[in-house]
């Protein structure tokens, strides 16, 4: 077997599309020492940010950078308008928003792109996963699967706050369906779901959007039945303080797609 590259000597030039509370852990994961961050925001410049981070003021100034990759960690809205020019650029994308996907004119713009220029584009399994044993049941026959999401009400605010709802001392069931139909009704809390259903298509999964005031993380349920068997999955996780929608081991799954991606060449 070949020896794995050697990580680079010096900081690779890496992109991101957003800066907000997955941006700055990722910043923090790959520092100076490992990384230079071009970063792609609404505002085409943030406040206080680390050295090793620049904005950028476009996505054209993004491409001609030319960083080894670029991870999207912004909204369903930026992997739509962004990633296809990355992707037929050349540039390997990591995709955060994986809901993005659910809009099948938007899927098919990445995959095109993707054929075109022969460049990979990922999706990194985020707050949730199991998704290998998921992948290696989905195409039996009898396979299903479902999906359980339970926040604090904490995550749900200016949701619960829209519909005039409070869940601070009972649960309140916000969804009951598609993957596809729970992450375009709610873009910041259910790119986990759509994550599932990119895994396991084409078996069925339902899915279930609780606020729940018992619980005090992420907590994400997967129940497989099929031939081969039954699975369960809970994953317990714990949210980052500036956005409790996100979970903090989302960023940690971001990192290790990239380093995969990159295959030794990151510190
Ligand atoms: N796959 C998964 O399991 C998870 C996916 N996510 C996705 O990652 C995204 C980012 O999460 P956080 O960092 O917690 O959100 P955040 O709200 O802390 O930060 C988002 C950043 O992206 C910027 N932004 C938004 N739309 C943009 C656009 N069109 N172009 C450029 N910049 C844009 C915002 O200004 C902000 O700086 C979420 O919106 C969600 O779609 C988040 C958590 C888990
Ligand atoms: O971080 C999480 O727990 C999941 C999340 O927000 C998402 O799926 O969009």
């Amino acid at each position: 077997m070949a020896a794995p590259p050697a990580p680079s000597a010096v900081p690779i030039q890496l992109g991101m599309i957003g800066f907000g509370v997955l941006g700055r852990e990722l910043a923090a994961i790959f520092g100076p020492d490992t990384a230079l961050w071009r970063v792609l925001t609404r505002t085409g410049s943030f406040g206080q940010v680390p050295r090793h981070v620049n904005a950028v003021a476009n996505i054209e100034a993004l491409i001609a950078a030319r960083p080894a990759a670029v991870i999207e960690a912004a909204g369903q809205t930026a992997v739509e308008a962004y990633v296809p020019r990355l992707v037929a650029a050349g540039i390997p994308v990591i995709i955060a928003s994986t809901g993005a996907l659910a809009n099948p004119a938007v899927a098919a713009r990445i995959e095109a792109a993707h054929r075109q220029s022969r460049t990979p584009y990922l999706t990194a399994p985020g707050a949730i996963g199991g998704l290998d044993y998921v992948a290696s049941v989905a195409g039996l026959p009898d396979a299903r699967l479902r999906y359980i999401s339970r926040k604090p009400p904490a995550a749900w605010a200016e949701e619960l706050a829209a519909r005039g709802l409070s869940a601070d001392r009972e649960a309140v069931d916000l969804f009951e369906g598609t993957a596809e139909a729970a992450t375009l009704l709610y873009p910041r809390n259910l790119n986990a779901a759509l994550t599932l259903a990119l895994a396991c298509r084409p078996a069925p999964l339902s899915v279930r959007i609780i606020a729940d005031p018992a619980v005090t993380g992420n907590v994400h349920e997967i129940e497989v039945e099929s031939v081969a068997g039954r699975a369960q999955f809970r994953f317990a996780n714990v949210p980052s303080p500036d956005n409790p929608k996100t979970s903090r081991v989302t960023a940690l799954s971001l990192a290790a797609a990239l380093r995969g991606l990159l295959a030794g060449s990151l510190r």
